[in-house]
């Protein structure tokens, strides 16, 4: 078992595949303790995955080195395992009645779809999303499920043909191959495709003769010399310990300093602007009505009782979700009246929208879209700072299919919720999170009940100057404080978990804490 009490899943549809799944099915597996940031203040991509290649015979151990390197890094950020077995081609109905006769030869470099693989590998290494085909070994065909992954931040292949093309070989930063005896590759072969991939053992002997032998030989074997290191086929911890030592090491000199940055270039920005506004055309401020000041005098008072709290961050809700709607594109269209005259109107001009919520405070944003857009598809990311770093970290990515796939991406609006920008850290990572899905930046409105004008806001406009932002207020301060707990009146109590979060001031306090208690 992979997975350790402290690890994450990112989830790979709505019914969510759990690690076993992904182990079963021998196509990918996702290790987390999340992802730190993979951009710049620009928001730009600045560093990409860390891919490692692991080619050798078939049954020498590439798995289960992948396997073992896993466990051995222990906490680093997110790890998946991408077996090249998912990357078999699509077979017609002749080809698989042969197969099953043993008559195909899967151990050529042909047999498998080298460009979708490279592509496949090319967009995780750049950390975009992707959708890796499915593929069964007992019916000999790729499913028509695909798995979606996004955001790891190492990603080891594995394959018989790992190392065999040069588009390949080109993505890896460390190239792995696993040596082993041809008879220890035969003995394993046997035991495994007869209890896993249905076989029989005349069948497998047969196959191994006519062609995994020879394609070893002629395609396989030679590429060791692409190899880093050459890792032995058993009694391997040693090499897995080094390489494994190696990859944290990368990862090390990689790891940012990112809130802090934010925070610091943020004053720098103030400081330097004339008027000391971050207010642009794409900070969207609520009118300043009589009624709207005073559900934030409610809001801000910290003797407010909850069910006051719930009752107008709701409403509040409403009335943000409202103006961030005028931001959708509409299109004239003609209705006739019970009284039989026609009458121009407007209707949303939008092929697909949907909300994602960053939790938990982005909640009660959801519920005011959900009154809003009754059908709307809604997604959730967790953002958290490391408790050692205070350093963000996307800990869980579950978006709507809308989001998952590139093509419908690029044509989806996106209202992105959460309670307040403070630093930005959390904003900048989910908007991040939305383009490398494909989503276009002026498709995206961030809507949120405060934004703090001393935090993060003005770099973040400056990284993301399409995105627009919705909101009711502007704040002045923002300050690091010890996390408070509330009690049951929502009262703010001393006492937290030893946690320091960035607190907007005067502000409303930690709002989802108030909301949900
Ligand atoms: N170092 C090892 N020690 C013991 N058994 C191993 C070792 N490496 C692999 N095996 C076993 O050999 C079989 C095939 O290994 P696997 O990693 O699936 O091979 P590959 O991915 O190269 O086809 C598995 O049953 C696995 O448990
Ligand atoms: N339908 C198929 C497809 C592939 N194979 C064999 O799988 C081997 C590669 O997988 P490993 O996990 O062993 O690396 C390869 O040698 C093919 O012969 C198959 O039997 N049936």
């Amino acid at each position: 078992m992979l997975a350790e009490d402290h690890t994450h899943e990112f989830f790979d549809d709505e019914s969510q595949h759990s690690l076993e799944s992904h182990q079963s099915k021998k196509n990918t597996l996702l290790k987390s303790h999340g992802r730190p940031p993979w951009y710049g203040e620009d928001g730009l991509p600045i560093c990409d995955a860390f891919v490692i290649g692991i080619a050798g015979g078939s049954a020498s151990g590439k798995t289960h080195v992948a396997q073992q390197i896993v466990r051995s890094l222990g906490s680093v950020p997110t790890v998946v395992i991408l077996s090249q077995d998912s990357f078999y081609k699509r077979h017609t109905a002749e080809e698989i009645a042969l197969a099953h006769a043993n008559r195909i030869d899967f151990d050529h470099p042909d047999a498998i779809d080298m460009p979708m693989f490279a592509a496949c590998l090319a967009d995780l290494k750049a950390c975009r999303q992707t959708n890796i085909p499915v593929y069964s070994f007992a019916e000999h065909q790729r499913l028509n499920e695909t798995k979606y992954l996004y955001g790891a931040a190492i990603i080891i292949t594995e394959g018989i043909m790992a190392l065999h093309h040069p588009d390949l070989r080109s993505l890896y930063d460390l190239k792995v191959f696993v040596q082993c005896d041809s008879d220890l590759m035969l003995a394993r072969r046997i035991q495994r495709d007869v209890k896993e991939r249905g076989r029989s053992v005349e069948g497998v002997i047969e196959q191994y003769l006519r062609y995994v032998k020879p394609a070893f030989d002629n395609f396989v074997s030679p590429t060791a010399r692409h190899a880093d290191i050459v890792v032995p086929g058993s009694n391997n911890s040693v090499a897995i310990d080094l390489i494994s030592t190696h990859i944290r090491r990368q990862m090390t000199e990689r790891a940012r300093h990112f809130r802090k940055h934010m925070v610091s270039q943020s004053v720098e920005c103030c400081l330097s602007t004339s008027d000391g506004n971050p207010v642009s055309k794409n900070l969207i401020v609520l009118p300043q009505t009589p009624q709207l000041k005073g559900i934030y005098t409610i809001l801000r008072d910290g003797t407010s009782n909850r069910q006051d709290f719930i009752f107008f961050v709701d409403r509040l809700a409403t009335f943000l979700i409202e103006k961030a709607m005028e931001h959708l594109p509409h299109r004239p269209k003609t209705v006739t009246t019970p009284t039989g005259v026609d009458c121009i109107g407007k209707e949303l001009d939008v092929k697909n929208v949907c909300g994602v919520s960053i939790i938990r405070s982005g909640g009660p944003l959801t519920r005011g879209l959900q009154r809003v857009l009754s059908d709307v598809a809604i997604g959730s990311l967790l953002v958290q700072s490391d408790a050692n770093t205070g350093e963000p970290l996307l800990l869980h990515v579950m978006l709507p299919k809308c989001l998952r796939e590139r093509h419908l991406a690029v044509d989806t609006w996106v209202f992105l919720l959460d309670a307040q920008i403070g630093t930005a850290a959390s904003a900048f990572m989910a908007i991040r999170t939305l383009l490398d899905h494909g989503v276009q930046q002026d498709h995206i409105i961030f809507v949120t009940f405060l934004v703090a004008r001393a935090g993060g806001v003005t770099v973040l406009q400056r990284a993301f100057p399409k995105v627009k932002i919705v909101t009711g207020a502007v704040d002045e301060g923002l300050r690091e404080a010890w996390l408070e707990r509330y009690n049951e009146k929502g009262e703010g109590q001393s006492e937290g978990d030893g946690r320091k979060v960035w607190i907007v001031e005067p502000g409303m306090g930690q709002i989802g804490d108030r909301y949900y208690l």
